[in-house]
Protein backbone atom coordinates (compact mmCIF):
# COMPACT_ATOMS: atom_id res chain seq x y z
CA UNK A 1 0.00 0.00 0.00
CA UNK A 2 2.85 2.54 0.94
CA UNK A 3 2.07 6.18 2.43
CA UNK A 4 -0.49 7.46 0.14
CA UNK A 5 -2.15 10.98 0.72
CA UNK A 6 -4.08 10.28 3.47
CA UNK A 7 -1.51 8.82 6.17
CA UNK A 8 0.93 12.11 4.83
CA UNK A 9 1.56 14.78 7.57
CA UNK A 10 0.41 17.90 6.71
CA UNK A 11 2.58 19.88 8.52
CA UNK A 12 6.63 20.42 8.50
CA UNK A 13 6.88 18.93 11.94
CA UNK A 14 5.08 16.30 11.18
CA UNK A 15 7.02 15.31 7.91
CA UNK A 16 10.42 15.38 10.11
CA UNK A 17 8.91 13.22 12.43
CA UNK A 18 8.02 10.78 9.78
CA UNK A 19 11.25 11.26 8.13
CA UNK A 20 13.34 10.81 11.18
CA UNK A 21 11.28 7.31 12.09
CA UNK A 22 12.16 6.26 9.11
CA UNK A 23 15.53 6.52 8.28
CA UNK A 24 16.61 5.34 12.37
CA UNK A 25 13.45 3.51 12.92
CA UNK A 26 15.27 1.39 16.05
CA UNK A 27 15.24 5.21 17.30
CA UNK A 28 11.85 5.23 16.97
CA UNK A 29 8.58 4.91 19.66
CA UNK A 30 5.19 4.13 18.12
CA UNK A 31 2.83 4.94 20.86
CA UNK A 32 -0.96 4.31 20.76
CA UNK A 33 -4.26 5.26 22.49
CA UNK A 34 -6.82 2.63 23.31
CA UNK A 35 -10.10 3.45 23.39
CA UNK A 36 -10.79 5.67 19.99
CA UNK A 37 -7.06 4.83 18.22
CA UNK A 38 -7.13 1.19 18.16
CA UNK A 39 -10.56 0.80 18.86
CA UNK A 40 -13.74 1.94 17.87
CA UNK A 41 -16.30 3.61 20.00
CA UNK A 42 -19.13 1.80 21.38
CA UNK A 43 -21.88 2.43 23.73
CA UNK A 44 -20.68 -0.05 26.33
CA UNK A 45 -16.66 -0.02 27.41
CA UNK A 46 -16.84 -3.99 28.21
CA UNK A 47 -17.25 -4.45 24.35
CA UNK A 48 -14.91 -2.74 23.50
CA UNK A 49 -11.96 -4.13 20.88
CA UNK A 50 -9.50 -3.10 18.82
CA UNK A 51 -9.92 -2.43 15.14
CA UNK A 52 -9.29 -6.15 13.85
CA UNK A 53 -6.10 -5.35 11.72
CA UNK A 54 -4.63 -3.29 15.04
CA UNK A 55 -2.97 -6.74 16.72
CA UNK A 56 -1.34 -7.37 12.98
CA UNK A 57 -0.39 -3.93 12.33
CA UNK A 58 1.70 -3.68 15.57
CA UNK A 59 2.96 -7.51 15.27
CA UNK A 60 4.84 -6.77 12.05
CA UNK A 61 6.18 -3.18 13.26
CA UNK A 62 7.23 -4.28 16.44
CA UNK A 63 10.37 -5.76 15.38
CA UNK A 64 11.04 -3.02 13.40
CA UNK A 65 11.07 -0.06 15.65
CA UNK A 66 12.53 0.67 19.22
CA UNK A 67 9.24 0.52 20.95
CA UNK A 68 5.70 0.31 20.03
CA UNK A 69 3.42 1.33 23.17
CA UNK A 70 -0.20 1.48 23.88
CA UNK A 71 -0.55 4.14 26.55
CA UNK A 72 -4.12 3.96 27.99
CA UNK A 73 -6.68 5.29 30.37
CA UNK A 74 -7.74 1.71 30.56
CA UNK A 75 -6.26 -0.89 33.12
CA UNK A 76 -3.11 -1.86 31.17
CA UNK A 77 -4.46 -5.79 31.32
CA UNK A 78 -7.80 -4.95 30.12
CA UNK A 79 -5.79 -3.12 26.81
CA UNK A 80 -3.62 -6.11 26.72
CA UNK A 81 -6.63 -8.16 26.55
CA UNK A 82 -9.10 -5.95 24.55
CA UNK A 83 -6.20 -5.25 21.95
CA UNK A 84 -5.07 -8.70 21.35
CA UNK A 85 -1.72 -7.76 22.29
CA UNK A 86 -0.35 -10.71 25.11
CA UNK A 87 1.62 -12.84 22.14
CA UNK A 88 3.40 -9.51 20.55
CA UNK A 89 6.71 -9.14 21.61
CA UNK A 90 8.20 -5.67 22.12
CA UNK A 91 4.88 -4.22 23.60
CA UNK A 92 4.99 -2.20 26.42
CA UNK A 93 1.56 -0.99 27.61
CA UNK A 94 1.41 2.35 30.10
CA UNK A 95 -2.01 1.28 31.86
CA UNK A 96 -4.23 3.95 34.02
CA UNK A 97 -2.37 6.87 32.63
CA UNK A 98 1.28 5.42 33.25
CA UNK A 99 0.32 4.11 36.83
CA UNK A 100 0.30 0.35 35.41
CA UNK A 101 2.94 -0.89 33.60
CA UNK A 102 2.67 -4.10 31.55
CA UNK A 103 5.55 -6.24 29.71
CA UNK A 104 6.24 -9.62 29.19
CA UNK A 105 3.52 -10.13 30.26
CA UNK A 106 4.63 -9.12 33.69
CA UNK A 107 2.30 -6.17 35.28
CA UNK A 108 3.95 -3.77 37.14
CA UNK A 109 1.64 -1.16 39.53
CA UNK A 110 1.81 0.85 42.72
CA UNK A 111 -0.83 0.05 45.52
CA UNK A 112 -3.92 1.31 45.08
CA UNK A 113 -5.37 5.10 46.02
CA UNK A 114 -7.20 4.82 49.19
CA UNK A 115 -9.46 7.58 47.78
CA UNK A 116 -11.09 5.90 44.79
CA UNK A 117 -12.56 2.77 48.05
CA UNK A 118 -14.11 5.75 49.80
CA UNK A 119 -15.51 7.49 46.50
CA UNK A 120 -17.08 3.85 45.31
CA UNK A 121 -18.50 3.55 48.75
CA UNK A 122 -20.16 6.61 48.12
CA UNK A 123 -20.53 7.41 44.42
CA UNK A 124 -24.37 5.27 43.81
CA UNK A 125 -25.99 7.89 46.69
CA UNK A 126 -24.43 11.09 45.20
CA UNK A 127 -25.14 9.99 41.99
CA UNK A 128 -29.30 9.39 42.98
CA UNK A 129 -28.77 12.95 44.84
CA UNK A 130 -27.78 14.50 41.65
CA UNK A 131 -30.45 13.08 39.67
CA UNK A 132 -28.15 11.74 37.35
CA UNK A 133 -30.08 10.70 34.57
CA UNK A 134 -31.23 6.87 33.49
CA UNK A 135 -28.47 5.53 31.57
CA UNK A 136 -25.57 7.38 33.65
CA UNK A 137 -23.00 4.14 34.29
CA UNK A 138 -20.53 3.43 36.72
CA UNK A 139 -17.46 1.52 35.18
CA UNK A 140 -14.97 0.27 38.57
CA UNK A 141 -11.51 0.18 36.94
CA UNK A 142 -10.42 -0.85 40.32
CA UNK A 143 -7.43 2.14 40.43
CA UNK A 144 -10.21 4.54 39.30
CA UNK A 145 -14.14 4.65 39.11
CA UNK A 146 -15.30 6.58 35.54
CA UNK A 147 -19.01 7.59 35.47
CA UNK A 148 -20.01 7.34 31.89
CA UNK A 149 -23.15 9.24 30.17
CA UNK A 150 -23.33 8.32 26.77
CA UNK A 151 -25.87 5.89 27.23
CA UNK A 152 -28.32 8.90 28.97
CA UNK A 153 -30.77 10.42 26.46
CA UNK A 154 -28.88 13.18 26.83
CA UNK A 155 -25.35 12.59 27.17
CA UNK A 156 -24.11 16.24 27.08
CA UNK A 157 -26.06 17.58 29.21
CA UNK A 158 -25.60 14.65 31.68
CA UNK A 159 -21.94 14.72 31.64
CA UNK A 160 -22.37 18.76 32.24
CA UNK A 161 -24.61 18.18 34.57
CA UNK A 162 -21.99 15.78 36.87
CA UNK A 163 -19.20 17.33 35.78
CA UNK A 164 -18.52 20.14 38.51
CA UNK A 165 -20.26 17.94 41.24
CA UNK A 166 -17.63 15.03 40.22
CA UNK A 167 -14.58 17.39 40.36
CA UNK A 168 -16.14 18.17 44.31
CA UNK A 169 -16.16 14.49 45.22
CA UNK A 170 -12.86 13.58 43.59
CA UNK A 171 -10.93 16.24 45.10
CA UNK A 172 -12.65 15.39 48.73
CA UNK A 173 -10.88 12.21 48.67
CA UNK A 174 -7.54 13.27 47.18
CA UNK A 175 -8.45 12.27 43.91
CA UNK A 176 -9.21 14.29 40.53
CA UNK A 177 -11.41 14.69 37.47
CA UNK A 178 -10.03 13.24 33.82
CA UNK A 179 -12.60 14.29 31.68
CA UNK A 180 -12.93 12.23 28.22
CA UNK A 181 -15.85 10.92 25.89
CA UNK A 182 -18.83 11.53 27.98
CA UNK A 183 -17.06 10.13 30.74
CA UNK A 184 -15.69 11.93 34.20
CA UNK A 185 -12.96 9.33 35.61
CA UNK A 186 -12.01 9.91 39.51
CA UNK A 187 -8.78 9.09 39.59
CA UNK A 188 -5.26 9.44 42.03
CA UNK A 189 -3.18 12.44 40.75
CA UNK A 190 0.07 12.41 39.82
CA UNK A 191 0.26 10.43 36.24
CA UNK A 192 -0.63 11.43 33.13
CA UNK A 193 0.14 10.19 28.97
CA UNK A 194 2.18 13.14 28.63
CA UNK A 195 4.77 11.71 31.71
CA UNK A 196 4.02 8.36 31.05
CA UNK A 197 5.05 8.90 27.41
CA UNK A 198 8.00 11.29 28.28
CA UNK A 199 9.37 8.39 30.95
CA UNK A 200 9.14 5.51 28.00
CA UNK A 201 11.29 7.66 25.42
CA UNK A 202 14.15 8.57 27.52
CA UNK A 203 14.16 5.07 28.77
CA UNK A 204 14.43 3.99 25.15
CA UNK A 205 16.35 6.95 24.16
CA UNK A 206 14.25 7.50 21.56
CA UNK A 207 15.40 9.96 18.54
CA UNK A 208 11.99 10.15 16.97
CA UNK A 209 8.15 9.23 18.70
CA UNK A 210 4.32 8.80 16.35
CA UNK A 211 2.29 10.01 18.69
CA UNK A 212 -1.90 8.74 18.32
CA UNK A 213 -4.83 9.47 20.05
CA UNK A 214 -8.16 10.71 20.12
CA UNK A 215 -9.67 12.39 23.43
CA UNK A 216 -8.78 15.00 25.55
CA UNK A 217 -6.60 12.32 27.91
CA UNK A 218 -4.27 12.22 25.21
CA UNK A 219 -3.18 16.49 25.23
CA UNK A 220 -0.35 16.15 27.92
CA UNK A 221 1.05 13.21 25.47
CA UNK A 222 0.42 15.76 22.21
CA UNK A 223 2.34 18.53 25.04
CA UNK A 224 5.23 16.11 25.96
CA UNK A 225 5.71 15.43 21.86
CA UNK A 226 5.33 19.17 21.34
CA UNK A 227 8.19 20.28 23.93
CA UNK A 228 10.77 17.28 22.91
CA UNK A 229 10.69 19.05 19.44
CA UNK A 230 13.24 21.53 20.43
CA UNK A 231 15.28 18.68 22.65
CA UNK A 232 15.70 17.29 19.13
CA UNK A 233 13.47 14.38 19.50
CA UNK A 234 11.32 14.10 15.92
CA UNK A 235 7.75 14.03 16.55
CA UNK A 236 4.75 12.58 14.49
CA UNK A 237 1.29 14.02 15.67
CA UNK A 238 -1.73 11.88 15.00
CA UNK A 239 -5.39 12.94 15.74
CA UNK A 240 -7.86 9.89 15.45
CA UNK A 241 -10.57 11.83 14.26
CA UNK A 242 -13.46 9.91 15.37
CA UNK A 243 -16.49 8.64 13.54
CA UNK A 244 -19.53 9.04 14.80
CA UNK A 245 -18.48 11.63 17.69
CA UNK A 246 -16.80 15.00 16.57
CA UNK A 247 -13.12 14.75 17.10
CA UNK A 248 -11.89 16.48 20.16
CA UNK A 249 -10.85 19.99 18.78
CA UNK A 250 -7.90 20.48 20.28
CA UNK A 251 -6.20 17.72 19.22
CA UNK A 252 -7.45 18.22 15.77
CA UNK A 253 -5.64 21.20 15.48
CA UNK A 254 -2.62 20.48 17.25
CA UNK A 255 -1.93 17.44 15.14
CA UNK A 256 0.18 16.40 11.78
CA UNK A 257 -2.25 14.29 10.36
CA UNK A 258 -5.97 13.57 10.90
CA UNK A 259 -7.53 9.85 10.28
CA UNK A 260 -10.91 8.88 10.08
CA UNK A 261 -10.81 6.50 13.40
CA UNK A 262 -9.59 3.34 14.48
CA UNK A 263 -9.56 2.30 10.50
CA UNK A 264 -7.34 5.18 9.65
CA UNK A 265 -5.10 4.59 12.92
CA UNK A 266 -4.45 0.83 11.35
CA UNK A 267 -4.07 1.73 7.72
CA UNK A 268 -1.64 4.02 8.58
CA UNK A 269 0.61 1.71 10.86
CA UNK A 270 0.19 -0.87 8.22
CA UNK A 271 1.75 1.47 5.83
CA UNK A 272 4.54 2.35 7.94
CA UNK A 273 4.98 -1.47 8.14
CA UNK A 274 5.34 -1.60 5.12
CA UNK A 275 7.67 1.50 4.36
CA UNK A 276 9.91 -0.19 6.82
CA UNK A 277 10.08 -3.99 5.63
CA UNK A 278 11.71 -2.51 2.38
CA UNK A 279 15.43 -2.56 1.94
CA UNK A 280 16.99 1.02 2.33
CA UNK A 281 20.01 2.69 2.82
CA UNK A 282 21.30 3.56 6.20
CA UNK A 283 18.43 0.61 7.62
O1 LIG B 1 -7.08 6.36 27.19
P1 LIG B 1 -8.09 5.57 26.43
O2 LIG B 1 -7.58 4.26 25.98
O3 LIG B 1 -8.68 6.35 25.29
O4 LIG B 1 -9.28 5.30 27.46
C1 LIG B 1 -10.14 6.40 27.83
C2 LIG B 1 -11.47 5.87 28.32
O5 LIG B 1 -11.95 4.96 27.34
C3 LIG B 1 -13.13 4.25 27.62
O6 LIG B 1 -14.25 5.10 27.43
C4 LIG B 1 -14.41 5.52 26.11
O7 LIG B 1 -14.63 4.39 25.26
C5 LIG B 1 -15.85 3.66 25.55
C6 LIG B 1 -15.89 2.42 24.67
O8 LIG B 1 -15.79 2.75 23.32
C7 LIG B 1 -17.06 4.59 25.35
O9 LIG B 1 -18.27 3.91 25.64
C8 LIG B 1 -16.92 5.82 26.25
O10 LIG B 1 -17.96 6.75 25.98
C9 LIG B 1 -15.57 6.50 26.00
O11 LIG B 1 -15.37 7.56 26.93
C10 LIG B 1 -13.11 3.60 28.98
O12 LIG B 1 -14.36 3.06 29.28
C11 LIG B 1 -12.63 4.55 30.05
O13 LIG B 1 -12.46 3.83 31.25
C12 LIG B 1 -11.31 5.12 29.63
O14 LIG B 1 -10.83 6.00 30.62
Amino acid sequence: MGLSDMTRPLTDAGRAGLAALLAAPRDAVIALDFDGTLAPIVPDPDRARADPGAAPALRALAPRVGAVAVVTGRPAALAVEYGGLAGIDGVVVLGHYGAERWENGRLTAPPPHPGVAAVRAELAERLAALGAPEGTWVEDKGRSVAVHTRRTAEPTAAFELLRLPMERLAAEHGLVVEPGRLVLELRPPGVDKGAALTGLLRERGARSVLYAGDDLGDVPAFAAVEGLRPQGVAGLLVCSGAVGDAPVRELADRADLVVPGPAGVVELLVALGEELSRPAAGR
